[in-house]
């Protein structure tokens, strides 16, 4: 199967290039940036002697000549652009970007005009554990984002059993990778070295995509209170939920049960670590409890369980191959 990398100058493009490179049934046989013109180990120069691959200039029309899917990972408003002209030239897409995951109200509101309205209707969420048979089908998959991706898998398993008027509370955080190559005056080394800090509280745009998933999948409007901190580390992703059921239930056995079949969700038996699961497509989940209320702890690698590992899921269920073909399964451990 051919597929097409466009955004390959980034942190999540070069991920899906370094699963890509020795993945079973995926070949990469276009891979594009904005200007192109450079080999991909001049971008990443790890890759020098790896992966000498001709970078080009990104062109819908020659990703149609050369590839069957492309994976999008580009900042959200370029990316709707690109997927509105491959799916019309028949090419199978994988955002990771946040154009098709909100219904349309939600995301005019908190991104921009939506510029490809008619295929925001077709796309699937792309979290495999809740939307397996779906993403099979689909054409366009809408990646979760990073937070989203730790929260909702921490908090669905318990939505049968939520008291429906308690909010839900999420404190997330976050390595810095989360926020892409460009630089930031957060993002600085001598900001962040030695530092942890909460940013956008209560007003992060992940909040209405979490928010939004809970009430399609519970039918309820749960108020999510979503506060997203950053950490001095390069990978990795913490969620602390904070949940209150209407009556006691074993809630790690609810965790258990829910999660039996999934092949990257592990249920741990100690408050997990973001080191575990660094480097892999796992997500982390422990579970305690006093009484009626739930501490839910979900550990995810932001680049890779938050990005572009399950971008590849996703990529490999649309195309009927093993959900876990070419997916990594060893933590970058010490
Ligand atoms: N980092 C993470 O942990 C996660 C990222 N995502 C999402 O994945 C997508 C890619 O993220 P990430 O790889 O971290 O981002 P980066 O900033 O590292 O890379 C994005 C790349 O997009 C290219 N690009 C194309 N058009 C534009 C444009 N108009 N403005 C800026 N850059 C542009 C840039 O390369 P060039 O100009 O060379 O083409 C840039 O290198 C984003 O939508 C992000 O929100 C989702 C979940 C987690
Ligand atoms: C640490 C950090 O800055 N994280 C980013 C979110 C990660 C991401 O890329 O999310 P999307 O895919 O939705 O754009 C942020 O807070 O905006």
């Amino acid at each position: 199967m051919r597929v097409a990398i466009i955004g390959a100058s980034g942190y999540t493009g070069l991920e899906l290039i370094k699963m890509l490179i020795s993945h079973p049934h995926f070949e990469i046989t276009y891979i594009a940036t904005t200007e192109g013109g450079v080999k991909a180990s001049a971008l990443h120069p790890s890759l020098v002697g790896v992966f000498e691959q001709e970078v080009l200039k990104a062109d819908a029309k020659e990703v149609a000549k050369h590839a069957d899917l492309a994976f999008l990972a580009l900042p959200h408003q370029a990316a709707m652009g690109f997927a509105k002209e491959l799916l019309e030239l028949h090419v199978k897409v994988v955002d990771l970007s946040a154009d098709y995951r909100l219904e349309l109200e939600a995301y005019e509101k908190h991104y921009c005009e939506h510029q490809d309205k008619e295929h925001l209707q077709e796309a699937v969420y792309g979290l495999p554990e809740i939307h397996k048979e779906k993403i099979k089908a689909a054409r366009l998959i809408a990646n979760p984002g990073c937070y989203p991706t730790a929260s909702l898998l921490a908090v669905l398993p318990f939505l049968s059993y939520l008291k429906k008027d308690a909010p839900i509370f999420l404190d997330a955080k976050s390595g810095v990778s989360g926020a892409g190559k460009k630089l930031s005056q957060t993002s600085h080394f001598v900001t962040i070295n030695e530092n942890i800090f909460a940013y956008n509280p209560l007003k992060h745009r992940h909040e209405p995509e979490i928010a939004e998933k809970i009430a399609q999948a519970s039918g309820h409007a749960y108020e999510v209170n979503f506060i997203p901190h950053l950490l001095p580390v390069s990978r990795g992703m913490l969620v602390s939920a904070y949940l209150q059921t209407s009556e006691v239930i074993d809630a790690k056995a609810v965790l258990q049960s829910f999660y039996k079949e999934a092949r990257f969700v592990r249920v741990r038996e100690n408050p997990v670590d973001i080191k575990s699961v660094a480097g892999t497509n796992f997500c982390d989940l422990f579970v305690t409890q006093k009484g009626t209320s739930l501490f839910v702890s979900s550990a995810i690698d932001n680049l890779l369980r938050g990005a572009s590992s399950q971008a590849v899921v996703n990529a490999n269920l649309m195309c009927g191959f093993e959900e876990s073909a070419g997916i990594p399964i060893i933590a970058y451990v010490p």
